[in-house]
């Protein structure tokens, strides 16, 4: 039955207008997170550090062995998680980069991830052949506590039934799929579901689309603005939520969007918030993660010892995600070489033009928060993860 005619009939037998959600149903898929391309990003197992008080298992102590062995022995059963993900071994080099001052800013630098000294790193993550298919269903403009406005998309997709999410700054970045005309719909309808051009307002009846700007184009000169800044980021319950000083997770958000929302940036800004939380090993994993590395472990450590890989996200989601944005070049806010890779999808779908560091604010004199937490997260991305980021420019 075309709902957007008849309207839903309730269980009392009164209808319901066009544009009422359905029950929610649960989404039936073939796939689950196991079958998303995953970026092969672990590292050479690392030395397990002793967790016992005997051995000095201390949370006090420097988390950071200075010796790197093979895992021998498998951790204890009270140590391994369910899903059993063995570590990989590829190891990674301390990256070289001299620490260049940081202007306020977004500065990028320019990257070429089909050249080897195009400044991404070495490593090729698996993809998948295609990317998966992506649906936004429903957006809607949020002024945020900054004064800033954005507008937020809600994606369905094939392969998992998470929500993720694409935060858009600027007026000239549309999605296709939620633009696309739904059959049996009613203009009403598309207002609802933020299918419309410009503002809302009370009793605006029309969605307006026919008076669209293309993506990315100026609606008053014409004149195309280059391609938008992108921070792909994953979610962090800890982080963005609770005030946790053990990753700048938080610090990361608020930056992308401070910058996405600068007058200066004509372009635009689109964060893509994928649920990958802990690196997708999901909070109650990265929890566990957290107690280890107060017995001594790193980071990469932690995961490992848990028996997931360094890093288990994949970014197929987003490359689908920019592309019904309407986006094939992006300026990428990150400092982690893999990621650019993993974007830009298995046929280069979306390019990445240029990497705009994000380097923490504490680094910069410009506020932030220091704690050796964050500072040994940062400092093991750096030494095991590859990322572009100098640690003598961390202030003493
Ligand atoms: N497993 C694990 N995940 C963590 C830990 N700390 C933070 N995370 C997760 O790491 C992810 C943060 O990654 P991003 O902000 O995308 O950063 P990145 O890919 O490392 O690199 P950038 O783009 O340079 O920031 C989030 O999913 C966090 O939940 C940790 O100690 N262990």
């Amino acid at each position: 039955m075309p709902g957007s005619e008849l309207g839903q009939l309730r269980s009392d037998g009164t209808r319901l207008p066009s544009f009422y959600s359905p029950r929610p149903e649960a989404q039936s898929t073939s796939h689950n997170d196991g079958d998303v391309e995953r970026a092969d990003f672990s590292l050479s197992a690392p030395t397990p550090v002793s967790a016992t008080p005997e051995d000095g298992g201390d949370a006090s102590r420097d988390t950071f062995p200075q010796a790197s062995t093979p895992l021998t022995q498998p951790p204890p059963n009270s140590l391994l998680s369910p899903a059993f993900t063995p570590p990989a071994t590829p190891g990674t080099t301390t990256p070289s980069h001299a620490g260049a001052a940081v202007p306020r800013e977004p500065r990028g630098i320019p990257v070429d991830s089909s050249i080897p000294t195009g400044g991404c790193g070495t490593k090729q993550p698996r993809l998948l052949e295609t990317l998966p298919e992506v649906e936004c269903i429903v957006r809607a403009r949020i002024p945020t506590t900054t004064g800033a406005e954005m507008f937020l998309h809600l994606y369905t997709n094939n392969v998992d039934n998470k929500e993720h999410l694409a935060i858009v700054f600027g007026g000239n970045i549309r999605s296709q799929s939620l633009d696309a005309v739904r059959e049996g719909e009613t203009e009403m309808d598309r207002l609802v579901r933020g299918a419309y051009t410009g503002r809302l307002f009370p009793g605006r009846t029309t969605s307006g689309l026919a008076a669209a700007v293309p993506n990315n184009q100026d609606a008053t000169s014409g004149s195309t603005q280059g391609p938008p800044l992108v921070r792909i980021h994953s979610e962090c319950y800890t982080g963005e939520t609770v005030w946790s000083a053990r990753c700048d997770c938080g610090e990361q958000l608020d930056e992308a969007a401070r910058l996405m929302s600068l007058p200066s940036n004509k372009a635009g800004g689109i964060i893509i918030y994928l649920r990958q939380e802990g690196r997708g090993i999901g909070l109650g994993e990265k929890l566990k993660a957290y107690n280890l590395q107060d017995l001594g472990s790193d980071t990469v450590e932690a995961n490992l010892l848990l028996r997931h890989p360094a890093d288990a996200r994949s970014y197929g989601l987003a490359t689908a995600m920019l592309r019904d944005l309407g986006q094939s070049e992006v300026r990428l806010l990150t400092n982690n070489p893999d990621k650019i890779r993993a974007v830009e999808g298995p046929h280069r779908e979306v390019v990445v033009r240029e990497r705009v560091a994000m380097v923490p604010l504490s680094w910069k004199g410009r506020g932030g928060f220091r704690a050796p937490e964050v500072e040994g997260y940062l400092k093991t991305k750096i030494e095991k993860m590859g990322h572009m980021l100098d640690m003598a420019s961390l202030p003493r």
